[in-house]
């Protein structure tokens, strides 16, 4: 197998398939990753997000398909693909007793054309922590140590599995401004996530994974406007039955969902090319309370695979969950 050339994708896999005796982790999966893209695999808990990622670094044997990376395969885990393509280390590669820089200075030994240490400690932020032991960090820190690893030798592919499992927000936003600045015109990164706001902000493209299929793929923004199109109106109607004619008369479709203080709370789906009619039509001196709210990479997901996840990454049904059409009723 050839190794691929700069417009090649970094990672190509197609009809992975991966099976654990009757479980089918992956079931034919397609995807292409390139080199300065941030591409995220979307799934909660189960969907087969390890296994794809560790599969495509050779960390696992598939059962069927094909994967390259940099035009290899990385079944074997040959030699020059190593320190072209890495993965965030876990816990149990680490010692306890090293502080994070020491614990860096380590790792690139283990390499033949490491980066400089301080140039990866920078842009990760790990230097705020440099002199601590691995044994005291926080998650948060060790999370970044971990991605500082994985950087060390100028990868071209980086994989990171859920690099922000655990956290707490504070800590997610500290690593979110981490991983975006491992965006780099020759460098392809991989993540993987459960979390709906940091793929759509950290990644360039997504693939939504739900019971070991690949649901959908592209630019977040692609699939919102595929899946959750449209804007949601609404707003608080003094004199409802006047509304509800001038909606009927321009085909908009009107919604009652409930009370408060005496007024209609009324929402409207209109799309995007529609709102400023709506708005001049239906909004005016008897409307207060307006509120627009636009599709988001949630509402797709429970579009496309009919669930919604948690904060911590379980599978619940789209209808369990808060959606972005509940308003609060007025019980008095
Ligand atoms: N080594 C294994 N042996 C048997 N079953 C496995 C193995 N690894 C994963 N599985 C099963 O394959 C499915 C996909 O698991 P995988 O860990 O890839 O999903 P994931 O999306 O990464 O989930 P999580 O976020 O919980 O880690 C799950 O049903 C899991 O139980």
């Amino acid at each position: 197998m050839a190794e691929g050339g700069r417009d090649d994708p970094a990672v190509r896999v197609r009809g992975l398939t991966q099976v654990y005796g009757p479980a089918v982790a992956l079931d034919g999966v397609d995807f292409d990753a390139h080199r300065g893209e941030i591409v995220g695999v979307l799934g909660p808990n189960g969907a087969g997000k390890t296994t794809l990622l560790e599969t495509c670094v050779g960390l696992r044997s598939r059962t069927r398909g094909t994967v390259e990376v940099i035009g290899l395969d990385p079944e074997p885990r040959p030699l020059r693909l190593r320190e072209r393509v890495t993965v965030q280390p876990q816990h149990a590669a680490l010692m306890p007793e090293l502080t994070a820089r020491e614990t860096l200075e380590l790792w690139s030994s283990f390499y033949r054309n490491p980066l400089a240490v301080p140039d990866v400690t920078g842009p990760l932020g790990v230097e705020d922590f440099g002199d601590r032991r691995v044994s005291v960090l926080s998650g948060g820190q060790f999370q970044r140590l971990r991605i500082a690893m994985a950087l060390l030798p100028d990868p071209e592919v980086v994989l990171l599995d859920e690099p922000s499992a655990g956290l707490d927000p504070a800590n997610r936003k500290a690593l979110r401004r981490a991983v975006a600045e491992l965006r780099g015109e020759n460098r392809c990164v991989i993540l993987s996530t459960h979390h709906m706001d940091e793929a759509e902000e950290l990644c360039d493209r997504i693939v939504v994974v739900d019971g070991g299929r690949l649901a959908a793929e592209g630019p977040p923004s692609r699939i919102v406007a595929e899946h959750a199109p449209g804007c949601q109106l609404r707003f608080e109607a003094s004199d409802y039955g006047t509304i509800a004619d001038l909606a009927r008369e321009h085909g908009f479709d009107l919604e009652r969902r409930g009370t408060r203080g005496g007024c209609v709370l009324v929402e409207v789906e209109v799309g995007e090319d529609r709102l400023n009619e709506a708005l001049s039509l239906l909004v005016g001196s008897d409307t207060a309370g307006v509120d627009i709210r636009r599709g988001d990479l949630e509402e797709a997901f429970a579009a496309v695979t009919g669930s919604r996840i948690d904060d911590e990454g379980q599978r619940k049904p789209a209808e369990d969950a808060p959606r972005r059409t509940e308003l609060p009723l007025d019980t008095r």
